[in-house]
């Protein structure tokens, strides 16, 4: 198969699909894996180490994707990766679809077949290849959060472990799984006060039983939030419905009952965002104020970390990715029930439900995409 590397052109995006050590995999099995030149620097892998693994640079952006069968990215496609696809090619990356209607449309009219990340699934009703990125984000949270804190950023002036006589910040989680957990153990570990709201009881079992009663765990309801809005300084949007446009649980007219200076960093901003008055920001400019409030929504927040990134990402798409070239993407997803809710789009059409109902679209089942 002839799998091509971009060069990722979101904003501050240093991540790359693929590192030399899974380019030797590809090659060993005799395909032909072409690197955007200078496409792992961010990351810290230089041509050299590609051209190692038996990959070839490419210098020419509009060759490497006309030449290619499987375009391997890490971040949804901005326009103008957009407008290179075509019916020849199978995409695999994040896609986050629900978020975004016309990167829905522009993968449609593409005729593509689009593989998202972060709707694949595994035997333990997980999100495996989401999981390693969702660790990173909520490690960063409570970082980013705590430096929007600070005066100097629009924030209250609260150090979150306070010292001796001062009691420690407040920081409430919204949405306890992989995001979630990360940023409760980095916010506790800072010496926070940390609570985490859920709608899933066994979630929250989990939870108490891990952090013997040092994280407080609440059902998540109307009042929670309320409760949540009028005591945090710091509240980490982390929910997550696979595929589909998240809920905004803190609404506008909320905002009036936080303190001034409190901080919303919304993880779940890739999905279009938990809090009504989050946009998406980039790490360039990561936070705006609404009602005196910081709102931190940064949507590619592992890029910044990108060397960790790339190597958690990678180590998790890898196997799929082996497959999708040994086996072509039908007779991949065929193989495997976990790998066929990935398909999002193909030939025109929406293949994940979730993705459809967000903008009114019909939707076939993937099953009926694959055996075509
Ligand atoms: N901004 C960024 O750079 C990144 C964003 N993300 C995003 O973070 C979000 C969370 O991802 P994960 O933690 O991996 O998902 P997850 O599936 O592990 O956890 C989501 C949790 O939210 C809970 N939940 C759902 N609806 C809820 C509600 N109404 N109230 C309270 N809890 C609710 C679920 O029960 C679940 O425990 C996703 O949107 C993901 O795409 C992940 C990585 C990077
Ligand atoms: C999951 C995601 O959106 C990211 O890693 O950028
Ligand atoms: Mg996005």
């Amino acid at each position: 198969m002839r799998i091509a590397v971009p060069k990722e052109i979101k904003n501050h995006e240093y991540r790359v699909a693929l590192t030399p050590t899974g380019a030797r995999e590809l090659t060993g099995r005799g395909h032909q894996v072409s690197v955007q030149a200078g496409a792992g620097e961010g990351a810290g892998f230089a041509d050299r180490d590609y051209e190692a693994a038996g990959a070839r640079i490419e210098a020419d952006v509009a060759t490497l994707w006309q030449d290619a069968e499987l375009i391997l990215k890490v971040k949804e496609p901005q326009a103008e990766e957009v407008a290179r696809l075509t019916p020849q090619h199978t995409l695999f990356t994040y896609l986050h679809l629900a978020a975004e209607e016309s990167l829905t449309q522009g993968l449609i009219e593409s005729g593509a077949t689009c593989i998202a990340y972060e709707t694949i699934t595994d035997a333990k009703g997980g999100l495996p290849l989401l999981a390693p990125m969702s660790t990173v984000a909520g490690r960063m949270a409570v970082q980013a959060g705590a430096h929007s804190l600070e005066k100097a950023q629009g924030g209250a002036g609260v150090l979150l472990p306070g010292v001796p006589g001062v009691a420690p910040g407040k920081v409430t989680v919204i949405g306890g799984g992989v995001v979630g957990e990360n940023a409760a153990r980095m916010a506790l570990g800072l010496g926070a006060e940390v609570t985490i709201l859920d709608k899933s009881i066994a979630r929250l079992e989990v939870l108490d039983d891990r952090y013997q009663g040092r994280i407080k765990t609440v059902y998540s309801t109307a009042d929670a939030l309320d409760e949540a809005a009028r005591t945090a300084d710091m509240i980490i949007g982390a929910v997550l419905i696979p595929g589909a446009a998240a809920p905004k649980l803190i609404t506008r007219a909320m905002l009036a009952d936080m303190q001034p200076g409190s901080v919303l960093v919304d993880v779940a901003i890739d999905q279009g965002g938990c809090f009504e008055t989050s946009k998406p920001t980039t790490h360039a400019e990561p936070t705006y104020i609404v009602d005196g409030i910081v709102h931190y929504c940064v949507a590619n927040m592992p890029g910044a970390v990108a060397r960790t990134s790339t190597l958690g990402l990678t180590n998790a798409t890898l196997p799929f990715v082996l497959d999708l070239a040994d086996k072509g993407w039908q007779q991949a997803l065929r193989d495997n029930p976990h790998f066929l809710p990935g398909l999002n789009v193909h030939d025109g059409q929406v293949t994940y439900a979730a993705v459809a109902d967000a903008f009114g679209l019909t939707s076939i089942d993937p099953a009926e995409a694959v055996n075509r």
